[in-house]
């Protein structure tokens, strides 16, 4: 279904190919993950996938056709078989849900019968049957990648490119898509993707095609992402000035707290006295009530939960006086840590 015989593509201006001797044949029906580092030549495949480019050298034969001999003319004819979606979904902006599936249709000419059909049989398919009205920016990212999709297989097109299609999504709404293009692929459509999504490779076991620096060095069938020892890892890391700013917040707060609190004066004398009084009521010199005493009603224990103090007055916080700018690592040419340890 797509053959790549020996290729080598050279960019003009560039030293090394983006693509040097890559050979792989993929079946109908496959599910294949162009794996690798970036710039290692992933999208590139795509794009000669797509007849968007030519190979330098070698050949590349897609749905029994040799690219290179492809007149121009017939291009935007072979491309309706095939439908791409991209980590920026790439919507029209100022059409409708409905309007953005429908429109890949109204340009290759297909009849109004089948656009009624077919638009709404999509928007269903990546679970969107109740949003055809809306626009592209009333939805969220993973809601504007299934509008993309739908538009990529309305056509019903026999391959399915996908160039980093979660990149830009969180990892809850990746799964989502990733569930969405398996069940695509399950329907007998081959679906090629290019993809940094290590964990998705690992779970999905499927055919990896791993490219370094323009060569293949791996086609493996149910394979994983591969190693990424090389990989930088994050290490959490003491951030400049945390501790200042966790501070100040702290103080600030109890300002705030301390602020709200009303003044505490000694409740009134009591209009009748066939209440306990000891307990809830402080001495007349102004001393806390006993502890000691008997169990407190109800009545008292309300009153214990009243602050018995005056509020602690805190200066107001001077940032500048704090020397935050410096803290918070703002200032020029400062190397002094500060941070949990300091
Ligand atoms: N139009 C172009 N002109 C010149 N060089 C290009 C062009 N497109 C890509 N390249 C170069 O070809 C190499 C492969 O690029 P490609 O976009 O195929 O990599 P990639 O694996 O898809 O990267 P990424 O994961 O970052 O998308 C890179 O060195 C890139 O700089």
């Amino acid at each position: 279904m797509i053959r790549f015989e020996n290729v080598t593509k050279r960019y003009r201006g560039t030293k090394r190919p983006a693509l040097s001797d890559v050979d792989f044949n993929v079946e109908a029906g496959e599910f294949v993950f162009l794996v690798g580092a970036s710039g290692s030549g992933k999208s590139t495949c795509l794009r000669l996938i797509l007849r968007e480019d030519v190979p330098t050298t070698g050949r590349v034969a897609v749905l029994g056709r040799d690219l290179r001999s492809l007149a121009n003319r017939k291009v935007p004819y072979f491309r309706r078989q095939i439908g791409s979606v991209f980590q920026d979904f790439r919507l029209l902006p100022s059409k409708t849900v409905a309007q953005n599936v429908a429109f890949s249709l109204q340009v290759i000419g297909s009849s109004r019968g089948f656009i009624q059909q077919a638009v709404p049989e999509a928007l269903a398919l990546v679970g969107l049957d109740g949003k055809a009205k809306r626009m592209p920016h009333e939805l969220s990212g993973g809601e504007q990648q299934r509008v993309a999709i739908a538009r990529a297989i309305v056509n019903r097109p026999k391959v399915l490119l996908a160039d980093e299609p979660t990149g830009n999504l969180d990892p809850a709404t990746s799964v989502g898509i990733m569930q969405l293009l398996t069940r695509i692929n399950a329907g007998g459509t081959t679906v090629v993707m290019a993809t940094h999504e290590a964990a998705f490779v690992d779970q999905m076991q499927r055919r990896v095609i791993e490219l370094q620096n323009g060569v293949m060095v791996r086609d493996e069938l149910g394979g994983g992402y591969g190693d990424t020892s090389s990989i930088p890892r994050l290490q959490p890391e003491t951030v400049r000035g945390a501790a200042a700013a966790a501070a100040l917040t702290a103080v600030q707060e109890v300002q705030r707290e301390t602020a709200a609190v009303p003044e505490v004066r000694p409740p009134d004398p009591p209009a009748e006295t066939n209440r306990p009084t000891r307990a809830a009521e402080p001495a007349a010199s102004g001393e806390p009530a006993d502890a000691g005493q008997a169990p407190a009603s109800g009545d008292e224990q309300a009153s214990a939960r009243v602050p018995r103090t005056n509020p602690i007055i805190l200066p107001e916080v001077d940032v500048a006086e704090l020397g935050m700018a410096d803290r918070l690592g703002l200032s020029d040419g400062d190397d002094e840590e500060v941070g949990p340890t300091s």
